[in-house]
Parts: structure tokens; C-alpha cells; sequence
């Protein structure tokens, strides 16, 4: 099958077979309860930017881990590869395009304080801030319920924003993040934001439960503007406002972000008036701080929460490209630590542990950034990967401590999970109850603190019998230990924390991606499943016009029986 595997795989950087002799002579034969006990070790594994502190001494490295690490950027040229990407260049080979999502955060004189070889095209930032001030312009027409009013001249109180995948994971993670922050909250008094994703109709039912045409906005958002799902919803949405308030009233209830202004214009939209646009040189999955997540979060949050959450991302954009050390680089260091537990120790996943519920939507939206980013199987020249484990992990996870109730079984005593944890030093929303020792916040920290440590060090038979636990349970209540993870604590989830993280998360992507050599910027993964649906919604429709014959032979023994069943009328 492989077209590429007759290619052969080009040369391993040094570095890479320095580290995979280091993983096998040194560090697997070390253990973390081993590595906890030096000091000066954690010390030197802890950073701190801005109010955020990164400890990553639970990673199963030495200091001469870091230092091969470290080597390996600079021979896979992971600064060059990151001023590039700031600059521009079509990096994105196989769609020549530029990755420029860093623009969309960045304020107008921007260039001032970034390297001269990571200067952003100035094209791209007045682009950038044509857009933003017209979604500034549009949020607070609509919010202020008098310039842009409903049809019946009703203020619009409600946003359906309709997408999927990069337009709707990461506005929805963002939104969820912010429901509790005091700003946010007050800003959103009296207003309702749901997101319309699925293409299944009861996506839709729930999204409009409770909702009414007359005081509705519908966002449409889509940046190619064909995606089979978004269209249909949005199909369906505008059926329901033009159902109960005529064809007329499209041009009130309806806006659009998208970069297919031909698309917007069949569709109904007006794009001079209805359309928001952005840039080919954005990705979906990077797309959060463009119009996709700035429209719609803007009309419930407000444009200057919206603007703290871009500060944010801004900040940490600027700390990626401009700390030159790598040992106090978080994004850098994130990325680093991804590629030892992948590629060098072979952990095919990693777990995403917000100790916050604000961040529930946190694992989804990454899952998308990382998975479809450097899902790969060929490195940027159509080469075979430099080893299977060259590419991108599994990622999932959960808040704490839900997750602790669920799968933290298997990491604890089954497979290997690297995790990050996230934590916070103050609530969004402090609690304490009477008479209970720690606050309710507290509560939740003594996890986020205690369970790195017990997969960490965990507990041998040793302990366990000088506790005197029955020698038939110790061997199922022995705790291995030595499970890797890295421990980020920041002050409070408000909009600049926010966008700090996200953009933290998404450089984390690009560093793999860069070390890796492969392409972090496309997804032809995703197009052969987009194929086959249309061909079996042909044969849907075919069969459901003419009921009675027999599935197309074109589809192979096990889907036919399977077609034949969905279409049955008595079952
Ligand atoms: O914004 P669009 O064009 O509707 O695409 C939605 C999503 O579909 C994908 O192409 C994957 O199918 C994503 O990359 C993208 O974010």
C-alpha cells in the first residue's frame, strides 16, 4: 500500500540515537521515587513565566535528558522552523500555505516587540484588524439591542453558532471556560450561546430547546462553507427562522464567518453586511482567536473579554518565540517532554488533567489541535516516518477529579499514561463550608497535588506489609510507580490565563510537529471518510426514491448486508 515505503527513511539526526542510547543505558533503569529524592534536580525542572509555574521533575529524564532534548531542537532547527512559521512561509507544504494563527492575537504594532526574523507580514495584521474591528462594531450592535434588532424588532439575545470540528471545538472549549469568570458571567447576563455541531437531528433539537426564532442570531460557521454537516444544519436553522418569520428575515438572524465569500453569497448571506471572513493561512483546529471563535463568544462575552483572552494568547506567543532558552521556554519544554515520552520511552498517549471544570471542554478541543494536527505517517518530504513512534499520541482526559472516579484505574496500575496536570491556586467561584477543614478549592488541589505523586513514586509490597495488608492483596495493591507527568499551576482560569493556555497547547503541537518533521498543518486523513459518505448518501437517497431493490454491488459484501438492514421497513 505504502507509495512511500520504498523511499528510504533519511538520515537520524544525531541527537535522535544519542537519546533513544540514553533512554535504553540510563534511564530505564531509573526510577522516579529515585529522581524525586534530588533536590537540586526539581529545582532545576521547574520554571516559572508570568504567574504560571511549570514543574516537569515527574518526567522520567535527568539533566542530560533535557540537554539531548534540547540538542535535537537545534539540530531539527525548531527556532528557525518557529520564526518561520511567525514570518509567513508557506509551511504548510502540501497546501502551500502560510500557519499564521499567531496574527490573529497580535496587536497592531506587534512587530515591535517581536525578533526581526519573526516579524509577522503587516498585510496580515491590518487584516486581522479590519475583522476584529467590525466583530468590536457588530457584538456591541447586537448586544446593545437597538442598531441590530430581530425581525419583529426584538433585540437579539440568543446565539446558535453552527460548525464543527476546528469551528466549533475551540469557541465551545473557551465558552465553557468562561462561563464562571466574573467578568465573563456579568457580561453575559440575560444572553444564551449554544453550538450546533452534529449533524444528527437531535443536535439540533437541543440546541433550540427553549429557544425562540424572534430574539435568535444564527452563526454559520465554516470555513470552506461546503462541509456536509455545517450545511445541512445550517439548512435546517434557516428553514425554522424563515418558517415562523418569512425569507426577509435571513439578513437580521443570520451572519457568517467563513473565507468562501461565493458560498455565503448562494447561501443567502450577504457578505458585505453578513460575513466575517479570515484566512487560508489559518487552520481550522487554529482557529479560535480569527472570527470563528470571535463572533460568536464576542456576542455573549463582550469584545473586551474577548480582548483579554487574544492579550493572552498574544503574551504567550511572544514568550514562545522570544525566550531563546530553552530551559525556560514552556511551549518548548511542553513539546520537548511530548517527544521524550512518545518517541524515546514509547507512551502512546497522554492524558489532559485540568484540576478545573471550567476546562471540561479542554481534552475535546486539543484532542482536534494535536491528534489531527500530527496524526501523521509521512514527514514533511513524503518519507516514511523516522520511527513508528515519531508522531502524534492519543490524547484524552477529563477534569479532576471526575477522572479520578474513572480511568486514573488503568493509569495508576495498568498502561503508562504521561499526563499534564493543570491547576489553579484560586477558584473562578471560592466556596467553603462550615465546620469543613479546607475550602471546597482546596479540596480539589489536595488531588491535583497528590495523585503526580502517587503515580510518581507509588507503593511497594515492602510498605504494603509493614501496613499489614493480608500477602494474598499485596500483589493487587502494589503500585508501580514511575509514571511520568508534568504539573502546571497558574493563579485563576480568567480570559488572559485562558488564552495563555490555549496558545501554550497549541505551540506544544508545532514543537512536536517541527522535531518530528512532519506537516502539522494539513489533514488529508479526514478526506476519504468525507468520499465514502457521499457515496453511500447517493445510495440513500437512490434507494429510499426507489424501495425494493437491492443495495449497489459497488459496496462490498459487509456494508451491503449492513445498507440492507438500515433500509428495512419491518424491522
Ligand atoms: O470550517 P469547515 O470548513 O466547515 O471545516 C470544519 C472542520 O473539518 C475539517 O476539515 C476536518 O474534517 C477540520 O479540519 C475543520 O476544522
Amino acid at each position: 500500500m505504502s507509495s512511500s515505503a520504498s523511499l528510504p527513511r533519511s538520515h537520524l539526526p544525531e541527537s535522535w540515537t544519542a537519546l533513544q542510547r540514553h533512554a535504553d543505558e540510563t534511564i530505564r533503569r531509573l526510577h522516579l521515587s529515585q529522581l524525586l529524592q534530588d533536590a537540586e534536580r526539581c529545582a532545576a525542572f521547574r520554571v516559572q513565566y508570568r504567574d504560571l509555574l511549570l514543574d516537569y521533575s515527574r518526567q522520567r529524564a535527568t539533566p542530560e535528558t533535557l540537554t539531548l532534548l534540547l540538542q535535537l531542537a537545534e539540530e531539527m532547527r525548531l527556532e528557525q522552523k518557529v520564526h518561520a512559521m511567525f514570518r509567513g512561509e508557506r509551511i504548510n507544504v502540501t497546501e502551500d500555505r502560510s500557519v499564521m494563527h499567531v496574527a490573529l492575537r497580535a496587536p497592531r504594532d506587534a512587530n515591535d516587540h517581536l525578533p526581526p526574523t519573526a516579524h509577522i507580514p503587516v498585510e496580515a495584521l491590518q487584516e486581522v484588524h479590519r475583522v476584529l474591528d467590525a466583530i468590536h462594531h457588530f457584538s456591541e450592535q447586537v448586544r446593545g439591542g437597538r442598531d441590530w434588532l430581530g425581525a419583529t424588532g426584538q433585540p437579539l439575545t440568543d446565539v446558535v453558532s453552527i460548525g464543527i470540528g476546528g469551528s466549533y471545538l475551540g469557541p465551545e472549549f473557551v465558552y465553557e471556560a468562561l462561563r464562571n469568570d466574573a467578568q465573563a458571567a456579568q457580561a453575559a447576563r440575560g444572553r444564551r450561546l449554544r453550538f450546533l455541531a452534529n449533524v444528527d437531528p437531535v443536535d439540533v433539537t437541543r440546541a433550540l430547546d427553549g429557544l425562540r426564532p424572534e430574539t435568535t442570531l444564527v452563526v454559520v460557521v465554516s470555513k470552506t462553507f461546503t462541509t456536509a454537516e455545517t450545511m445541512l444544519n445550517a439548512r435546517t436553522l434557516k428553514q425554522w427562522i424563515v418558517g415562523a418569520l418569512g425569507e426577509r428575515a435571513v439578513a437580521q438572524h443570520m451572519v457568517a464567518v467563513s473565507t468562501n465569500t461565493e458560498a455565503v453569497a448562494a447561501f443567502g448571506i450577504d457578505p458585505q453586511r453578513g460575513m466575517f471572513g479570515f484566512w487560508d493561512w489559518v487552520g481550522g483546529r487554529y482557529s479560535v482567536c480569527s472570527a470563528v471563535g470571535l463572533v460568536p463568544l464576542s456576542l455573549h462575552y463582550g469584545f473586551a473579554v474577548m480582548q483579554q483572552f487574544l492579550a493572552g494568547a498574544h503574551a504567550m506567543d511572544v514568550h514562545f518565540v522570544g525566550e531563546r532558552d530553552g530551559r525556560r521556554n514552556l511551549p518548548v519544554l511542553y513539546g520537548l517532554w511530548g517527544v521524550w515520552n512518545a518517541t524515546f520511552l514509547g507512551y502512546p498517549t497522554r492524558a489532559l488533567l485540568p484540576y478545573s471544570q471550567a476546562l471540561l471542554k479542554l481534552a475535546p478541543h486539543i484532542q482536534q489541535v494535536d491528534m489531527e494536527s500530527n496524526g501523521k505517517r509521512v514527514r514533511l518530504d513524503g518519507r516514511d516516518l523516522w520511527t513508528a513512534d515519531a508522531t502524534g499520541v492519543v490524547n484524552f482526559g477529563e477534569p479532576g477529579t471526575n477522572g479520578q472516579h474513572s480511568f486514573y484505574q488503568l493509569m495508576h496500575q495498568g498502561r503508562v499514561v504521561p499526563a499534564d496536570f493543570i491547576g489553579f491556586r484560586r477558584s473562578q467561584t471560592p466556596r467553603t463550608v462550615p465546620g469543613y477543614p479546607v475550602s471546597n478549592h482546596d479540596e480539589l488541589m489536595s488531588n491535583f497535588f497528590a495523585q503526580p505523586d502517587a503515580l510518581a513514586v507509588g507503593k511497594s509490597a515492602e510498605q504494603l506489609r509493614a501496613e499489614g495488608v493480608p500477602e494474598s492483596l499485596i500483589p493487587h495493591k502494589v503500585f508501580a510507580g514511575n509514571r511520568p507527568s508534568s504539573s502546571l499551576l497558574c493563579t485563576v482560569l480568567d480570559a488572559f490565563t485562558l488564552g495563555g493556555l490555549l496558545a501554550l497547547f497549541e505551540h506544544r503541537t508545532c514543537v512536536e510537529g517541527f522535531i518530528w518533521g512532519l506537516n502539522s498543518f494539513d489533514q488529508w486523513g479526514v478526506e476519504l471518510g468525507k468520499v465514502l459518505a457521499k457515496r453511500v448518501r447517493q445510495e440513500l437517497q437512490q434507494r429510499r426514491d426507489k424501495s425494493g431493490d437491492a443495495v449497489s454491488a459497488a459496496f462490498n459484501a459487509s456494508t451491503r448486508a449492513l445498507l440492507q438492514s438500515y433500509l428495512e421497513k419491518d424491522v
